[in-house]
């Protein structure tokens, strides 16, 4: 999770251990001076859930392993699925700030992978068909989109907003590809789940504001966990 979903993560259960996760090996400092990334472990219901607040971003330059590296910590913990969450700017002008969309692939312009040597994963039905159901079994009116990672951390222009669209994209942002690789790799079911706070770039006619699109995430975070809290006992 970006570390704006925090009041969503009260909503999934009772934390009984948290660790800031430069206390483990392998994770970077944090990209904000005082924003340190977290770990929870969160009892909901007759499951447990590592919680990981704050992840490392493509744009920060520490290497593609820096940024799977949440999500193979959390599988070597013995997590067998993964809900990849992120704040995105979206295509569609009847998705306003605040709308949670499922995402049902992606476009990885990265032009990076997590995976290291003559490993070819499939990625057919990389984002698990029955965990989306099951999302949309709680909420049916949840949408759906391609989501496109562009490497950042400056917004897309206008044009290139156009041509994720042509290449079928609905979302864009700079994370959560290589993440959902990466746990592929490790044989974990993956659900991606996108908040847009804001519309993409040229959308509509005003400029994009970070502290207006970071603000917009909060405010729906909540909302998001109600979501979340509903989906995870499945
Ligand atoms: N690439 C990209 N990433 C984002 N993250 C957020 I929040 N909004 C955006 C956006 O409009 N484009």
């Amino acid at each position: 999770m970006g570390s704006g979903w925090l009041p969503a993560v009260d909503a999934l259960g009772t934390t009984t251990a948290e660790v800031a996760s430069t206390d483990l090996p392998g994770f970077a400092p944090p990209a904000v001076a005082g924003h340190a990334g977290t770990i929870r472990s969160v009892r909901a219901g007759e499951l447990r859930l590592l919680v990981l607040l704050g992840r490392t971003h493509l744009y920060e330059d520490r290497g593609v392993r820096a940024v799977a590296h949440g999500v193979r910590t959390a599988a070597a913990a013995g997590c067998r699925a993964v809900v990849l969450t992120n704040g995105c700017g979206g295509l569609d002008p009847s998705w306003t700030p605040g709308t949670p969309v499922l995402i049902s692939d992606h476009l990885n312009l990265t032009a990076t992978s997590p995976i290291e040597g003559a490993s070819f994963v499939d990625l057919t039905d990389l984002y698990s068909p029955r965990l989306r159901e099951l999302c949309r079994s709680v909420d049916p009116t949840l949408a759906e989109g391609v989501y496109a990672q562009f490497r950042g951390p400056h917004y897309e222009t206008p044009a290139e907003v156009r041509m994720a669209g042509v290449l079928g994209a609905s979302l864009v942002g700079m994370s959560t590809t290589l993440e959902a690789i990466a746990a592929r790799e490790a044989q974990m079911e993956v659900l991606g789940l996108s908040l847009v706070t804001n519309l993409a770039a040229g959308i509509s006619d005003s400029p994009l504001n970070h502290e207006e699109v970071l603000e917009a995430g909060r405010a729906a975070a909540t909302r998001m966990g109600d979501l979340l809290a509903a989906v995870v006992p499945g």
